[in-house]
């Protein structure tokens, strides 16, 4: 039987509003309650998970940054805020849950073991220091997890049967698999048998049930609506692959900032057991920040995958193996381009940052501590994530 959500507290809260709003607001309250949500079986929820709302005493004080090595150091340091939490047993725990999921639902059937030593849940607890809760800290490792499988089995491994010409239409079924579209009859049931028979769009989905169990209806449509975005910049990329024709920088560049872990970053409030307003979410300051927070971190990617992707027998697109084509430059020169690039959107997101401090929402600036809190976990989890060691 559908449920709402385990302690029905994310419609609930939203629709309280502050108190004194008065009659309409209480009317659109009795209207919308009825509304109950459906969630996936064995989508990984594990109980108790804390309800959304205000979390006592979160910190709100921005990190400070550091000039940090990254890969055999021998490279110009990454501008980065400091790593809030290491936290082995904790990493453990969620890539347990992670592991068991996958396993349930068939996602990496026969590469469990690879899948397990990749640490999507360790990255999930680096990232999202303001929540010890095991079970929201794998809402990201699960999307996490989910994005990559796509990424892996649709857009850039070779090996397990991506191609450029049949991305597009597996993306299309994504959108689907996450925003089911009404009823129509019996291409209804085709659409879900086929969805039913691919572990990627039944890991987006699970994923997805997962979130709604602790989010409000306007962040669930934020990740559907943004993972679409994202989607966008790789049916680019799978032209330019198919036609064999590397894109120059700038254009490169202009799509991999809509495909960036800005996706990852929208689930910040959702994991730490907060809401940024939707008209908070939207603010063009707020957003620039993000973007900035959200292709530095997918940058540090680039630095990190360059070998791997250069070895695929139809390589994808990365900034430093672009550079150095483009530029006529070795591969460390490229490198070094790349860290500078990396730097500027990192001063660029602290100058957002501060424009920002002015706005009083606590969310806001508890939000923008997040984004500083997954450029540091993220550059951590790309130092020693077995996805690129060579
Ligand atoms: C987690 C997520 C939103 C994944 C989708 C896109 C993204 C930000 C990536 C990091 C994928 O880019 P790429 O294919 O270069 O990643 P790998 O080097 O394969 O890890």
């Amino acid at each position: 039987m559908p449920d709402i959500s385990p302690n029905g507290a994310p419609v609930a809260r939203l629709l309280a509003g502050p108190a004194g709003l008065g009659s309409s607001s209480l009317s659109l309250r009795a209207a919308l309650l009825p509304h109950r949500r459906a969630y996936e079986e064995g989508d990984g929820h594990e109980p108790p998970g804390s309800p959304v709302g205000p979390v006592p005493g979160s910190d709100l004080t921005p990190l400070p940054y550091r000039e940090r090595e990254w890969g055999d150091g021998t490279y110009p340091p990454l501008l980065c805020p400091e790593t809030v939490r290491v936290d082995d047993a904790l990493a453990a725990e969620v890539d347990r849950r992670l592991t068991a999921w996958a396993g349930r639902i068939g996602l990496h059937e026969g590469r469990m073991e690879e899948f397990t030593a990749t640490g999507f849940g360790r990255l999930a607890t680096l990232a999202h220091p303001d929540t010890d809760d095991p079970d929201r800290l794998l809402i990201a490792a699960q999307m996490n997890a989910a994005w990559w499988a796509a990424d892996d089995y649709y857009a850039d491994e070779t090996d397990l049967g991506a191609t450029p010409t049949e991305l597009p239409p597996r993306l299309a079924l994504v959108t689907s698999a996450m925003d089911p579209p009404p009823d129509a009859g019996h291409y209804t049931g085709q659409l879900e048998a086929a969805i039913a028979a691919d572990p990627v769009l039944v890991a987006l989905r699970s994923a997805l049930s997962h979130v709604a169990r602790h989010a409000t209806d306007a962040q669930i449509l934020r990740v559907r609506n943004i993972t679409s975005q994202m989607y966008v910049s790789w049916a680019a990329y799978a032209a330019w692959r198919y036609l064999e024709t590397p894109p120059p920088v700038w254009r490169y560049l202009a799509a991999r900032q809509h495909d960036s872990f800005y996706t990852s970053m929208t689930l910040i409030d959702v994991v730490g057991g907060y809401r940024l307003p939707a008209e908070l979410f939207a603010e063009p300051r707020f957003h620039t920040a993000l973007m900035q927070a959200g292709t530095a971190s997918v940058l540090v990617n680039d630095l990190h995958s360059a070998a791997k992707e250069a070895a695929d027998e139809l390589p994808d697109s990365n900034v430093i193996l672009l550079m150095a084509a483009e530029d006529g430059c070795s591969a460390r020169e490229a490198t070094e381009r790349a860290v500078h690039l990396h730097n500027d959107f990192v001063r660029g997101f602290e100058q957002s940052r501060q424009a920002l401090s002015a706005v009083p929402s606590p969310e806001l600036k508890r939000f923008l501590r997040g984004a500083q809190a997954w450029m540091a976990g993220c550059l951590e989890w790309h130092g020693s994530s077995s996805r690129y060691q060579s």
